[in-house]
Order: structure tokens, then sequence, then C-alpha cells
């Protein structure tokens, strides 16, 4: 089984992407859903006593927990390290469902693949990106979301330029939703030849 490691900086496209693996009948494990079910489930007791105040009718608040941590470095490393395992953990056991149903590729779709050394989990790395603009415009529409929230993100995620350095597919998602398709089409396809030549790991 091949596994396609999804990833890109905030508002690059990545779950538009992700979406478009699926259309091609690739399964997806979608990291940032994860952690929002979490947080409807198995995380809520965890981020209650950790950090007290952001449940709110026994759901996290993200824009509650999301005050408590972006500016704060030691805060958001506790965060992490309660949430990482956890995702971790769902994600193994959707490899594991897809090894023995013998599904040929799949692709986990991880925001800080690189933050998180993820690399060595997957055999190869999908960077999606587009300009800086694009980015900032995209990410500045999303309602809950500020200039400052914004910046603290970014401030926390590898540079767009040096994970496409890192990539061995970039999907650019500034054309458009059918030069995206085209490059997922694409990746696949020359997955398919990889496998045919027994170069998957
Ligand atoms: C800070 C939180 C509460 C903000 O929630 P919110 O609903 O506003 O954003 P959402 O979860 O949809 O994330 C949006 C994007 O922010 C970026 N982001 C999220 N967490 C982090 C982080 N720890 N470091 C850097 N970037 C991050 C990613 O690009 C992500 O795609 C939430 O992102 C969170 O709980 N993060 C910690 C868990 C985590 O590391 N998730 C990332 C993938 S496992
Ligand atoms: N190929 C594309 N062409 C045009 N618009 C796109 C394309 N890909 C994504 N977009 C648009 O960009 C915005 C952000 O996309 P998306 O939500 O997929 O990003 P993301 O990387 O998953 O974001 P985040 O990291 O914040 O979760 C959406 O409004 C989406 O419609």
């Amino acid at each position: 089984m091949i596994i396609l490691g999804l990833t890109g900086s905030i508002g690059m496209g990545k779950s538009t992407t992700a979406q478009m693996f699926r259309d091609e009948g690739v399964p997806v494990h979608d990291s940032d859903e994860t952690v929002h079910r979490l947080y409807a489930g198995k995380a809520v007791p965890l981020i209650d006593a950790a950090f007290p105040g952001t449940v709110v009718d026994g759901v996290v608040d993200r824009t509650r927990l999301a005050a408590a941590v972006l500016n704060n470095p030691p805060e958001l490393k506790r965060l992490e390290a309660i949430i990482h395992p956890l995702v971790r953990a769902e994600s193994e056991n959707f490899l594991d469902t897809h090894r023995k149903a013998g599904t040929p590729v799949v692709v986990l779709d991880i925001p800080l693949l690189f933050e998180t050394h993820g690399e060595d989990r997957v055999h190869k790395i999908v960077v999606v990106s587009a300009s800086p603009d694009i980015q900032r415009e995209r990410v500045l529409s999303r309602p809950n979301m500020t200039e400052d929230k914004f910046a603290s993100i970014l401030a926390k995620q590898l540079p767009d330029a040096e994970k496409r350095r890192r990539a061995d597919y970039v999907v650019d998602t500034g054309a458009g939703l059918e030069p995206a398709r085209a490059a997922v089409q694409a990746i696949l396809k020359d997955l398919g030849k990889a496998t045919a030549l027994g170069t998957s790991r």
C-alpha cells in the first residue's frame, strides 16, 4: 500500500485537494477533522482538565482554546502533547484497516506533517501551495479569523517555500480547481507507474 502524505500551510487548499483524491476513489484520513471530532468526544475530559473554561456544553470551544494557546507557545505544546498521540492512534487504525482491505493507495492529510517529523510515516509527500496573497485572502475571509491569529499560526508552520522544496509533488491551488484536479490525477497516474516498477515500500 502506498501512503501519500498531503500537507500544506494554512489556507493553501488541503481539504479541497483531499476531496479530489476521494473523488478518484482514494481513502483519506483527515487530521484536522479528527481533532475536531475528538473535541466533541474522547478528548473533552482531557482538555477540560488541562485548559479549564474551554469546554462549553460538553464540547471543546475551539475559539476559546485557540485564544488560550495561540500566543502562548508552552500552552500550545501542552495541547499538542495531548492531541497529537490521539490523532496518531486514529490514523494508525485507518492504515491498518486499509492494509487489511488491500487498498492500493491512501492519503494522510496532515497539516503539520513536516513540523511533527511525519515524513517517515509516508512514502511520498504532496504539498498544496498558492501565492502568499491568495493564501492571505482565503484565510482572512474565514469567520473568526483575525490578522493576529493568522500571523500566529503562520509563525508556527514551516515556510511554504521550504515545504515545496521537500515535496515529491506540488499541487498549485492558485490557478483554479481544474488544474489542481489534473495535478491530482497526474500524481495517481505516476504512482501507478511506481507501483508497477515495484518501488513502493
Ligand atoms: C488551535 C485550534 C484550537 C484552532 O482551531 P480552529 O478551528 O480555529 O482551526 P483548525 O483546527 O481548523 O485549524 C486550521 C489550521 O490551523 C493550523 N494549525 C492548527 N493547529 C496548529 C498547530 N498546533 N501548529 C501550527 N498550525 C496549526 C493548520 O494549518 C490547520 O489546518 C486547533 O487548531 C487546535 O486544537 N490545534 C491543536 C491541535 C493540532 O496541532 N492540530 C493540527 C493538526 S493535528
Ligand atoms: N484549486 C483551487 N482552486 C480554487 N480555489 C481553491 C482551490 N483549492 C482550495 N481553494 C479555496 O481555498 C480556500 C481554502 O481551501 P481549504 O479549506 O481546502 O484549505 P486548507 O489548506 O484545508 O485550509 P486549513 O489548513 O486552514 O484547514 C477555500 O475557500 C477553497 O474553496
